[in-house]
């Protein structure tokens, strides 16, 4: 298919039953301390770009923060609004919060999937991880760009922020075991109840979600964070998702059964509680998150009238974690 036809939204990617399926991401290489590597860990060579809309890429922008990754990797910030070229840079005094592309000068995201593959011909998402020297992508999928800065950039990193570990060697068969069924019930899982075409497929996904939801209060009833008093990963992937629950994933997916904010206290409790620690809020932008759904997703919203709320009080008193609970 040519780069000027081929569908560039997620909502186009449904089978006959009306289900939608996430492609799998095409860039998958690592990068990895030390100067042998084929992408190795290096200040101010590799570019993040990202959507604060978008909650995969969030999670980068986490990780990227709690990892005291900021001064190493620079970012680009998408326009919240998806067209039809799909993602678009936009100077932030006409976008607040949105950039230009910092590293590249493109207008569109695909222009960077171009350079890095002329044949590309996949979806353009973020975030993507850029390699200003090699000029080309390293990687396009989010569970991999987190695993790489929880560790691949220690040695450069402030001291302080050496060996914080989000994937614990002792917690990795418990952390994966919940990424496995979270990711398809509750991260997707919200994306499949939104873009489902069929009544079916629908009320299948959304009851899907919501036994998971019930699963994850009754965990969060009793610890503090998914596995006990540590913050991992498994909760930062969690979180992006639920903060975008009440305000988007409620109404405009029609992820409706409860909210969060009345339905599921420990969540509300644990959500308050990630939200609050440093530097968290500042990569929470609810204006980019609320109008890219209400106002990209046409086949949804035709209107594309946001609604008023964001959704519940997250800076609330709430439990105060330890210092640093990672
Ligand atoms: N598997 C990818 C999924 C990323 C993804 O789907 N991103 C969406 C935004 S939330 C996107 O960029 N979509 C562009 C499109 O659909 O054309 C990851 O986790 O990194």
């Amino acid at each position: 298919m040519s780069s000027s036809t081929k569908p560039s939204t997620a909502a186009s990617e449904i089978t006959k039953e009306g289900e939608f399926r996430r492609q799998v991401s095409s860039f998958r290489s690592f990068v990895e301390p030390g100067p042998n590597a084929e992408f190795p860990a290096e200040a101010g060579r590799y570019h993040l770009y990202v959507s604060y809309a978008c909650p995969w890429a969030h999670r980068t922008l986490i990780v990227r923060k709690l990892k005291g990754l900021d001064s190493l990797i620079g970012v680009s910030v998408v326009n919240y609004l998806m067209g039809p070229k799909g993602w678009e840079f936009t100077s932030p005094d006409v976008v607040p919060g949105a950039t230009l592309d910092n590293a590249n000068g493109a207008k569109y995201i695909r222009e960077v999937y171009f350079k890095a593959d002329p044949e590309y011909s996949a979806r353009y998402t973020v975030p993507l991880l850029w390699d200003t020297k090699k000029q080309t992508i390293v990687n396009n999928e989010s569970s991999e760009i987190i695993r790489m800065f929880n560790t691949a950039f220690d040695e450069l990193i402030a001291p302080e922020y050496r060996g914080i570990t989000f994937y614990p060697e002792e917690l990795r068969p418990q952390i994966d075991e919940l990424n496995e069924w979270i990711y398809d019930t509750v991260n997707n899982g919200v994306y499949k109840s939104g873009f489902a075409t069929a009544q079916d497929a629908y009320e299948k996904n959304c009851r899907a979600l919501f036994q998971s939801l019930e699963r994850i209060e009754e965990i969060l009833s009793k610890n503090e964070f998914l596995l006990g008093k540590r913050l991992t990963e498994a909760d930062l992937r969690l979180f992006t998702t639920i903060v975008r629950f009440d305000p988007v994933y409620h109404g405009h997916f029609k992820c409706n059964i409860k909210l969060i904010a009345t339905g599921y206290p420990s969540i509300l409790r644990w959500t308050r509680e990630i939200y609050q620690l440093p530097g968290i809020k500042e990569t929470v932008n609810m204006d980019h998150i609320k109008k890219h759904y209400y106002m990209s997703h046409t086949q949804i919203n035709p209107s594309q009238v946001v609604p008023l709320s964001n959704g519940p009080n997250l800076d609330a008193p709430t439990v105060k974690p330890a210092a640093r609970p990672y």
